[in-house]
């Protein structure tokens, strides 16, 4: 499991591992760490030539003592400090290491806010860098770049290994705001543990290759912020069937998904189920469905009986009213009633009122979820930066109006919507997405990237709840129902991708492999 950890609680563990060691220690450690993986790269590149952006914190001090190393090493090194900082804002004892070592440094002219106010001399020296570290800002940055850091950054090359330091600057290191205005990475060199920007969507594009270098702070026993299991975490926890295992013992998943209008979306649900190796499927739904599923999944039971969760809402039509869409529609009614594990999606997000007291996962796409907040949610500002509501005596004093949650205020914020669901029904959420986040009251964040792009096609969700609800049908709780299925997902589809186009079918029939391949994995590793 890669685990990362708050910025408050990296600092509080930093400052409790400096007090037991000598001034700089740390940092003399960061640095040496960050020196050695840029090495390893200009080596394997046949580069010589390292730039290092540096910026008036720590994140700078790493940095100079870094570039410092490479000097030593040989390498052709030098320093651009940004306008804001110059030579007197930037850390002293990295600044004259770096001179020691022969660095050139070069301090960017021109109005720190004024993009139009500098000349070029030091955008060249940037620009004819192999290798760059971005040192600006790390673990204290705020959101976006200045002018004065923008355009040193626009000058990189194209061609360059872009290192940044600690967290990419722009970013914002807690991972809730977005990347536009960031320093896009090809690979991250934190220190001691990941950040949640590293992890979460709002950050993960920019920091590229995440490398950890260990400087001896413990985060063992401290609790994460957000998670990502990871392929040797899966034998742990996948059900495997024991010798006193019967079908029964194993977990019924009942299957209330298709319709007249989305019939296929049961062949995707219940083909996922049994290729994730249930023990049993009860599928309830319309002629035509039935049909289908009859014919694609032979080992689906079709009609009500005994269940241990429920699968509810793949291609589930809310809209008709013919006798045999009423009676499926009241059976999902009646499972999300139930007292049993229920992973829901698509239409049976429709029919989600509010809370259910046993183990839920709503597995939303951003539109979806949008649509699930404006219904439930009387008062959707709290989706809204609180100065929206409060700026001005006008509008802080107007009732805030119920309006609609929309799909781009989701995509801005896709963990902060996500928690708010949770917290409106209590369940775990699932929101779908290139990184898929994972949230349930009282846990960390899970965030799983195991998809290729190729994923975003119609009825890749239908194959995820399949996953999701044979684990719940076997026993395991939703947060890591859902963290391990989109795991899984995202596994099957790269495989059956190849880097080439998917369909949700293949996904499905991925599944088996993959867990096989998987399990398999755990066998061998050692210990
Ligand atoms: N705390 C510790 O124990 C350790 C900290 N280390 C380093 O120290 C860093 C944290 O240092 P600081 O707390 O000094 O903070 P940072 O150096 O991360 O950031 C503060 C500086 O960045 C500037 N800045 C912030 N946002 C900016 C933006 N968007 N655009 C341009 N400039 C921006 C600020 O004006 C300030 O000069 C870590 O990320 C890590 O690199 C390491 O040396 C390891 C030990
Ligand atoms: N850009 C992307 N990269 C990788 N996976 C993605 C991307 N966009 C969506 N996905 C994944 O594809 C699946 C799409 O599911 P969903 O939107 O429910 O489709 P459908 O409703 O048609 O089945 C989800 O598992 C989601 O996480
Ligand atoms: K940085």
């Amino acid at each position: 499991m890669i685990r990362a950890h708050s910025i408050d609680a990296v600092r509080a563990a930093e400052a409790a591992a400096m007090a037991e060691l000598p001034e700089g220690t740390l940092m003399a450690r960061a640095a040496l760490g960050l020196a050695e993986v840029a090495a390893a790269r200009l080596s394997d590149a046949g580069g010589t030539t390292v730039v290092g952006l540096v910026g008036g914190g720590d994140n700078g001090g790493d940095t100079l003592y870094a570039v410092a190393h490479l000097a030593e090493a040989g390498y052709a090194a030098a320093v651009v400090l940004l306008a804001s900082s110059g030579r007197d804002g930037v850390h002293p004892a990295g600044l004259a290491a770096a001179e020691a070592a022969g660095v050139v440094v070069h301090v960017a002219a021109g109005a720190p806010r004024d993009p139009d106010s500098y000349p070029d001399s030091t955008a060249d020296v940037v620009a004819e860098a192999d290798l760059v570290l971005d040192g600006i800002a790390g673990i204290g940055g705020r959101p976006g770049l200045r002018p004065d850091a923008a355009r040193l950054v626009d000058a990189i090359d194209d061609d360059a290994w872009v290192i940044a330091v600690d967290v990419a600057s722009g970013l914002d290191p807690a991972g809730q705001a977005g990347e536009d205005d960031a320093v896009w990475a090809d690979e991250t060199v934190t220190f001691g543990t990941p950040k949640p920007a590293h992890l979460l969507p709002a950050g993960e594009g920019a920091t590229g290759v995440l490398t950890v270098v260990d400087i001896g702070v413990p985060f063992d026993d401290v609790p994460a912020a957000v998670e990502r299991l990871t392929w040797d975490d899966v034998a742990a926890l996948w059900p495997v069937p024991r010798a006193s295992d019967d079908k029964y013992s194993r977990g019924v998943l009942g299957v209330v998904a298709g319709s007249e209008a989305y019939p296929g979306a049961a062949v995707l649900c219940t083909t996922a189920a049994a290729e994730a190796g249930v023990g049993m499927i009860r599928y309830v739904g319309t002629r035509t469905p039935v049909g289908l599923v009859h014919h694609a999944v032979p080992e689906a039971v079709v009609g009500e009986g005994r269940v241990q969760a429920w699968a509810v809402g793949p291609g589930l039509d809310t809209e008709t009213d013919h006798d045999d869409a009423r009676a499926q529609l009241d059976a999902a009614r009646a499972a999300l009633a139930s007292d049993l594990p229920a992973v829901v999606d698509a239409g049976g997000l429709d029919l989600v009122n509010g809370r259910r007291d046993a183990p839920t996962v709503l597995t939303p796409h951003a539109g979806e979820l949008a649509r699930l907040l404006s219904r439930l949610d009387g008062s959707t500002d709290r989706t809204k930066p609180a100065e929206t509501v409060a700026a001005g005596s006008d509008a802080a004093e107007r009732p805030v109006d119920r309006r609609a949650v929309t799909v781009d205020e989701v995509k801005a914020d896709p963990l902060g919507h996500a928690r708010l669901l949770a917290d409106l029904t209590g369940a775990t959420v699932l929101l779908k997405g290139s990184t898929t986040l994972v949230v349930t009251d009282g846990r960390a964040v899970r965030a799983q990237a195991d998809a290729p792009t190729w994923l975003a096609t119609a009825g890749a969700g239908d194959v995820l709840s399949g996953v999701i609800g044979t684990l719940l049908a076997a026993g395991l709780a939703p947060h890591d129902a859902a963290s391990l299925g989109a795991l899984v997902h995202g596994v099957a589809a790269d495989r059956a991708s190849g880097g080439g186009p998917l369909r949700a079918l293949a996904v499905a029939h991925g599944i088996r492999p993959a867990v096989r391949d998987l399990l398999a994995r755990g066998r061998s590793a050692p210990g």
